[in-house]
């Protein structure tokens, strides 16, 4: 309006007057055939998104990589036979378990034992290369020539999770699937935060929206113990002291817990597992690369506190730790809310699983030397300010009255069972080990 007014108003011979006005309208069909380009323009590409978009690729999923592997390998009946079958529980009581890091140390045994006893086992894990993927993917045939299928995924992957708890009602969830690792949450800080974070809210998420909602069994750490100096560590002492972000991400782990059992009614409990070791396992703790090492002949760092003062471990057998977490699966209460609601108060438990003798990492060398027959290159350093304390002890009074845990193998037995693993593996199996 504004603008037919002034060009009405503007003072001009009559000629140049008809000639401007002509101009104007060609310019005004100019415009108007530009914006009618336009706007074809952004309509097709509307429908364009509407109907060639894949539907995987739904708000819920965070990630390229998750879009990526959804279309690829999710979905479709031979997907949803498989997660079935593997589920199926083949024994009277059995329960049906999802089990996440089901390719990693805890999750591989966790899954088998689990599966041994008639349980219906469906594992996810990522596959990501933390330490050699080649050790997961031993540990997957494994599992796979026994029944067990694992998914491979991320646990931050919503839809995926969701999908799996529409194929199959699981009665439970064993959430193992974490960024272990003391130290090495200094270089990396955000794979923590993805994987004991966010994932871990991802998937109390989907445990939550899921009907029935399952009983969650997850694995904390002895290390929420942080700086405390009271021995032997009992779950009533504080935890509010971490050395590490590791640490940190594993006490907020425990916080998390508490609020989707008050809010949701989410059966949870956290087990505080000690320094596992075994057969199988993971090749960025200490018995694990001492013992390449030893045989490679190349020097291992021994820690010492302050005054030569003993850095030491409760060590704990991997098969005392695969009985403790199916204890805590058979003891836990259901879950008692519904689609998102909470109906009533639920269990929240947390315990400490631990062998309760603590071993000195000089004698944990010395045990190795024994078994590998090969004397070992000690390099004595002082321990480093990166996250590591100086001792864990568990009290383990609580498991043992109320899950009936008792742990039955002493360090010398557990290694001598992986340094036999560990030969087998790497040496006759001729696999190098990184
Ligand atoms: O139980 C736990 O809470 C934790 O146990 C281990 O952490 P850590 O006990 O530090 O196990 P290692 O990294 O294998 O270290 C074992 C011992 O060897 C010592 N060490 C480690 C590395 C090294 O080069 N030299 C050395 O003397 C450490 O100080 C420690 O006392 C796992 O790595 C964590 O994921 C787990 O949560």
């Amino acid at each position: 309006m504004l603008h037919m007014k002034h060009i009405d108003n503007t003072p001009s011979t009559p000629g140049k007057f008809k000639m401007e006005k002509s101009a104007y309208n060609r310019l005004r069909l100019h415009s108007s055939l530009a914006k009618l380009t336009f706007w074809s323009f952004v309509f097709l590409g509307l429908i364009f998104v509407f109907f060639f978009r894949s539907p995987s690729s739904s708000s819920h999923v965070p990630s390229d990589l998750s879009r990526r592997s959804l279309r690829s390998s999710y979905g479709g009946p031979n997907f949803e036979k498989r997660v079935r079958a593997s589920a199926k529980i083949r024994s009277r009581n059995g329960i049906s378990v999802l089990v996440t890091g089901a390719a990693g140390f805890v999750g591989s045994h966790v899954s088998a034992a689990l599966k041994r006893r008639g349980d219906g086992v469906l594992g996810i894990d990522n596959f990501n290369n933390y330490y050699d993927p080649s050790l997961k993917r031993a540990r997957q045939a494994l599992l796979e020539r026994s029944g067990v299928y694992i998914v491979e995924g991320d646990i931050n992957d919503s839809a995926l999770l969701k999908k799996l708890f529409d194929i199959v009602p699981f009665t439970h969830v064993m959430h193992l699937a974490a960024q272990a690792g003391v130290r090495y949450a200094m270089e990396n800080p955000s794979s923590y935060v993805h994987s004991n974070i966010a994932g871990l809210v991802n998937l109390l998420e989907a445990c939550k929206n899921a009907n029935p909602q399952p009983t969650i069994v997850w694995a904390s750490s002895s290390s929420v113990y942080g700086l405390n100096t009271k021995v032997p560590f009992s779950e009533r002492d504080r935890t509010d002291q971490p050395a590490s972000l590791y640490a940190a991400t594993k006490k907020a782990g425990e916080e998390i817990a508490h609020t989707y059992n008050h809010i949701y009614g989410l059966s949870l409990t956290g087990l505080r597992f000690f320094t596992v070791y075994g057969p199988w396992g993971r090749p960025d703790m200490a018995y694990f690369f001492f013992t390449r090492d030893i045989l490679k002949g190349k020097s291992i760092p021994i820690f010492e506190a302050a005054n030569h003062g003993t850095v030491a471990r409760d060590f704990t057998y991997i098969d005392d730790i695969v009985k403790g977490c199916l204890a805590a699966l058979d003891t836990a209460e259901k879950s008692t809310g519904s689609g998102g609601k909470k109906k009533g108060p639920a269990q929240l438990r947390v315990y400490n699983l631990g062998n309760t003798s603590p071993v000195p990492v000089s004698d944990l060398v010395s045990i190795l030397e024994k078994l590998l027959k090969v004397k070992a290159k000690r390099l004595v350093m002082k321990l480093p300010r990166n996250g590591d304390v100086q001792f864990t002890h568990a009290n383990i009074s609580s498991a043992q009255r109320e899950l009936g845990y008792k742990p039955t193998t002493d360090l010398k037995t557990g290694l001598k069972k992986f340094v036999e693993w560990y030969l087998g593996y790497y040496v006759e199996g001729k696999k190098s080990a990184q």
